[in-house]
């Protein structure tokens, strides 16, 4: 039994993660990069810059020093941004314990290389892709530090791994499924976060339910064709990593990437939008990027992904992209 987990990053889902692997009974280490939060999280069981009001449990400790975190880890939980992990792990790599289990809670596509989380991480360590555990699901960081009930998704090709996972982080209110297609879920879980964005800019614009139940389908569509052209399991994207991770966070105003469109469809400036995020990661907006470039190598047409690119990074106005997108050639649903 997997007992002694450390997790590396103390932002919101790293530390709502942490919580849930405590609550499960597991010896939690942190590691914060901040020296201030991992004091706050080791003397006060607090970390108000992520999760204002939340308690954390006693059977979690924090360090600001890698070495210490890593020691005697039996699974090792990577808890940062996407488009920082090549950087943080190869900091880390010399460090990880033999064997340790690599869990990864990212997601994103990295910029430039295209990789999925699993394949930087595989990359750096020389651990088989076979090997590492991928979280995927509907699992908003606040909702789960709060204890409301949610399930997701753990990927591993090697399904004793997920399993081992599976057992240190299964609580009264997290209710964790294995999973064996890590391209599903990766790519599933990178999507959504540019779909979410774009159903964000049609609320900041004033639209309702109609278009943002058309978002969603249609970037499911887009996300599971995407997804098969790499090899995933289209039922993946009828699964929590799929749709109900697309769901929760196109729906929930706690979502960062959401809140960020919304701001760019009240006719806010990136800078603008990124400053009052106030640090935290949108990964989408990065994201679009790289998996309109994927889309594009592989010959897969997202239109939506396209537009929030052009939207983010090529200054086009969100009101002219949505139409753009409503005025595409007419075809069969699901052509
Ligand atoms: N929040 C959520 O609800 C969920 C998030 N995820 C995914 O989990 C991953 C981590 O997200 P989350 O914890 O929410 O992110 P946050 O933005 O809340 O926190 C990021 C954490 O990484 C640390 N960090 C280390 N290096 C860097 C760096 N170079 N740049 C920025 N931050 C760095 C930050 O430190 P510091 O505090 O010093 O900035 C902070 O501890 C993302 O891929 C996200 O998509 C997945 C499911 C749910
Ligand atoms: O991945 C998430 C929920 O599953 C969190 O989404 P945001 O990063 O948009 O907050």
């Amino acid at each position: 039994m997997v007992q002694r987990i450390t997790v590396l990053g103390a932002g919101s889902w790293g530390t709502a993660f942490a919580k849930v692997l405590a609550d499960a009974g597991r010896d939690v280490t942190m590691w914060a990069r901040r020296a201030e939060v991992a004091d706050e999280i080791r003397g006060r069981h607090t970390n108000g810059g992520y999760l204002p009001g939340i308690e954390l449990p006693d059977g979690l400790t924090a360090t600001h020093d890698p070495a210490e975190a890593l020691s005697g880890a039996e699974a090792v939980v990577l808890a940062v941004p996407s488009q920082t992990l090549r950087a943080n792990l190869s900091g880390w790599r010399d460090l990880l314990p033999p064997g340790a289990i690599l869990v990864s809670l990212a997601k994103g596509v990295e910029l430039g290389t295209l990789k999925r989380m699993s394949e930087v991480i595989s990359e750096i360590t020389g651990v088989s892709g076979d090997e590492i555990v991928v979280v995927s699901g509907p699992n908003l960081a606040r909702e789960i530090a709060q204890a409301q009930p949610a399930a997701a998704v753990l990927a591993c090709v090697d399904h004793d791994r997920a399993v081992a996972i599976q057992q240190a982080s299964f609580t009264a209110y997290f209710r964790p499924y294995t999973n064996t297609d890590v391209v599903g879920c990766e790519v599933g879980g990178a999507a959504k976060n540019v779909i979410a964005l774009s159903c964000g800019m049609a609320v900041g614009m004033g639209l309702g339910a109609n278009t943002t139940a058309t978002l969603i389908t249609r970037g499911l569509a887009e996300m599971a064709r995407l997804g098969t052209k790499l090899g995933a399991d289209p039922l993946t994207f009828a699964g929590l990593a799929g749709v109900g991770d697309l769901v929760a966070t196109c729906s929930s105003p706690l979502s960062r990437n959401r809140t960020f469109g919304e701001r760019l469809g009240r006719g806010e400036t990136l800078e603008q939008a990124q400053a009052a995020a106030g640090g935290q990661v949108a990964e989408g907006v990065k994201s679009c990027t790289s998996i309109r470039e994927l889309a594009r190598v592989h010959g897969v047409d997202m239109p939506i992904t396209d537009a929030m690119h052009r939207v983010c990074h090529e200054g086009a106005d969100p009101r002219q992209v949505g139409a753009e997108l409503l005025g595409r050639r007419q075809k069969h649903e699901w052509s």
